[in-house]
């Protein structure tokens, strides 16, 4: 379970980036989070994936409350979270097959699971051709999908992509979102940014909006994803 109860963010003295954002998410739910660039997207991302801490109010990810978190769990809560940032942020002097395989091989996993495991999902993300090659050397949307690959490969409790599909032809780009589909299947909690309206009305997954930091959420078209629901206070 994710909530969040009145969260503000502000970077520095700066006007808040996120005002007064409640939402809860259910475990194994799958949401959008749209909005115009600049509208405090990739700032709720960082909160989830535990990079930053709010200005104000109440956060609880993964059942945790973040204010009671003390500051050596941390790395244990993030291990269990998937990220596919927008600049990617791959290992350079690791191959695509090794960029993959590397949080498979930090949970202590027998190399022909890291094997089979790696070369399955790289082949699923069309790059059975590319696994030796190193970043420099893969095209924008070939790191975009070693960054996607390597976010799920450990079947993380919660994934969050920032436009994750943003450097992909729209047939790969369905593609990813399946494979996204797959993954909620099995239980993982899923957020992800974007601003491609065609994509989210395809899915048709609930979608959290944002308008300079100001959240609505929007219900799904289709299901079987998790309704999220408003907390009480907030609803009309
Ligand atoms: N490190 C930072 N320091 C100061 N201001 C920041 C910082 N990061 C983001 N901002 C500001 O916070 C606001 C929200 O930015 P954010 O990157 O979250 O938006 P976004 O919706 O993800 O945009 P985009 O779609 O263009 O990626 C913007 O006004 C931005 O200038």
């Amino acid at each position: 379970m994710i909530s969040f109860e009145n969260v503000g963010l502000r970077y520095g003295m700066g006007k808040e980036v996120l005002k007064d954002v409640s939402f809860t998410l259910k475990p194994g739910s799958l949401h959008f989070l749209t909005g115009p660039s600049g509208a405090g997207k990739t700032s709720l991302l960082k909160l989830l994936y535990l990079a930053k801490r709010q200005s104000r109010g109440l956060i609880s990810i993964l059942g945790k409350d973040l204010s009671a978190l003390d500051r050596s769990e941390l790395p244990r809560m993030r291990r269990r979270i998937g990220v596919v940032f927008q600049d990617f942020r791959l290992f350079d002097h690791l191959s695509a097959f090794d960029n993959v395989a590397l949080p498979l091989q930090i949970k202590g996993a027998k190399k022909s699971q890291v094997a089979d495991y790696v070369g399955e999902l790289l082949n699923w993300v069309g790059l059975q051709d590319r696994m030796h090659a190193k970043p420099a050397t893969l095209s924008g949307g070939e790191k975009q999908r070693v960054a996607i690959a390597r976010a799920v490969i450990n079947k993380p409790d919660l994934l969050l992509a920032d436009e994750p599909t943003g450097n992909v032809d729209p047939e790969m780009a369905m593609r990813l979102m399946h494979l996204f589909e797959e993954l909620n299947k099995l239980g993982t909690t899923i957020v992800i940014a974007t601003h491609d309206m065609g994509i989210v009305k395809e899915i048709g997954a609930p979608t959290l909006r944002l308008d300079d930091g100001n959240l609505t959420i929007l219900p799904g078209t289709k299901g079987p994803y998790i309704k999220t629901s408003q907390p009480a206070w907030k609803r009309t």
